[in-house]
């Protein structure tokens, strides 16, 4: 494995100079285009943003090679990516949100995904900025502030060019040990059912999206994701090592129109989805099986190589004549100041690893070959 400083200054420079290209044009088509049609701006940026986040895909397949165990039924897997869908799913690991990534990806609608996120994320360099221009919904997770952007936020989507996936990680945090604790405490206050495996639902937002969606939204993607025992959870820094790993999601489709009509049915179907959520994940700790869903064959397609060997070219090409124009490595002012943009990249690839790191990630030892101790640090 490459001393990991190594590995991340290429792809950092890689994704940030392309990204500001690509944030640079959606803000020109953001001020000039959108005003006239919202549409065509859409449709627009779906590809924009997808020349950026295919590298991440690129990541994930080719660089880490990540394996994606998929477990739907036939009907809902032909449907991913036709239709628009509220994807709900347990927020287990740090990179979880990048396997739906993937997953959209493979249905063709990676650009037209929008999710419901802290709004601190908003404010990471070229990521943050191209999901703000891919309209996310970014929150305080304090209902007080959240419910009436929320609405507004929703009655935008209502009239989406292309099929749309809106994720929403109703638990609201990342799942480790302390936040577990919590929950368990909580859940035998109010008599609920005990988690092992899964925080309690925040439901409210969820509750304010099923009432707002369900008139153009038909299906609910329950999405519950795992890793298995055998493997120490993937985290950012993992990935850029091209430590592979696999991971196992399972999609069951829920038709919107088939969920109750009041707030505190649609609050108590999403708790009970959560405790068959707890139940399966459960089982697949003590039994090995995941999902008595079919296994769905998703392979990786080319599309990102090409995309990043594109990037690679033009980014190539463009610094060649940047240096030969200015000369800037001739003098030592020059050298300097490429020496401190190098660690410019550093630092930002620095917030990106520890804004997707959850307190668990973040105390944990790099782990070691020996088994035992990756599946302690597994917990
Ligand atoms: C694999 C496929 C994926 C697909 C993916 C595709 C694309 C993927 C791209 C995504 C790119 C990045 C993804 C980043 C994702 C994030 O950033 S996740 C963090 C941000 N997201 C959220 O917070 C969403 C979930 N939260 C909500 O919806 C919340 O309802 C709101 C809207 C934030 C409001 O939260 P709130 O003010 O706490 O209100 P509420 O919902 O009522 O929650 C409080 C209730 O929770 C309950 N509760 C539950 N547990 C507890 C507890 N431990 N203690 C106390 N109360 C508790 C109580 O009933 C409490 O009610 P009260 O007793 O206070 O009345
Ligand atoms: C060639 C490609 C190079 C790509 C390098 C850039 C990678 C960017 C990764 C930045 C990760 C930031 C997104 C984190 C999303 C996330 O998972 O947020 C956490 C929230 O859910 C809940 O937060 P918390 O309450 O702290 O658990």
């Amino acid at each position: 494995m490459a001393p990991v400083t190594i590995v991340i200054l290429p792809i950092g420079i890689l994704f940030i100079l392309s990204g500001l290209i690509v944030n640079i044009i959606q803000a020109i088509f953001f001020l000039l285009l959108r005003p006239i049609s919202k549409n065509c701006y859409r449709r627009v940026n779906k590809l924009l943003t997808e020349s950026l986040w295919l590298q991440l895909i690129w990541l994930i397949d080719w660089w880490a090679g990540i394996k994606i165990e998929l477990h739907t039924d036939s009907e809902t897997f032909q449907l991913m990516g036709k239709e628009n869908a509220l994807v709900i799913c347990n927020h287990r690991s740090d990179i979880d949100w990048l396997i739906g990534w993937v997953l959209a990806q493979r249905s063709g609608c990676l650009g037209s995904t929008v999710a419901i996120m802290k709004k601190e994320i908003k404010f990471l360099p070229v990521l943050g900025w191209s999901m703000w221009f891919a309209e996310y919904i970014f929150l305080e997770r304090n209902w007080k502030k959240d419910e009436t952007s929320l609405k507004s936020n929703f009655k935008h989507l209502e009239h989406m060019p292309l099929p749309f996936w809106l994720a929403l990680f109703v638990e609201g945090t990342r799942f480790t040990q302390t936040k577990l604790l919590q929950a368990q405490e909580f859940a035998a206050s109010k008599g609920l059912p005990i988690p092992r495996n899964v925080l309690i639902p925040r439901t409210k937002g969820f509750v304010t999206a099923v009432n707002n969606l369900r008139t153009f939204v038909p299906a609910i993607y329950d999405c519950t994701y795992a890793v298995p025992k055998s493997e120490a959870s993937p985290t950012l820094l993992r990935i850029f090592k091209g430590i592979s790993s696999s991971v196992k999601v399972q999609i069951k489709r829920q038709k919107m129109v088939e969920l109750p009509e009041t707030d505190d049915g649609i609050a108590q179907w999403c708790k009970d989805a959560f405790v068959a959520k707890d139940a399966l994940l459960e089982k697949y700790n003590t039994t090995e099986i995941f999902s008595d869903q079919e296994l769905q064959q998703i392979h990786r397609p080319k599309i990102s190589v090409l995309v990043v060997v594109c990037w690679l070219c033009l980014l190539g090409f463009l610094l060649y004549e940047f240096f030969q124009l200015t000369s800037l490595l001739s003098s030592w002012v020059g050298i300097l100041f490429t020496v401190l943009f190098l660690l410019l990249v550093t630092v930002i690839m620095e917030i990106f690893i520890h804004s997707s790191q959850s307190e668990r990630s973040k105390s944990m030892v790099l782990p070691t070959q020996d088994p035992l101790k990756q599946n302690l640090l597994h917990q």
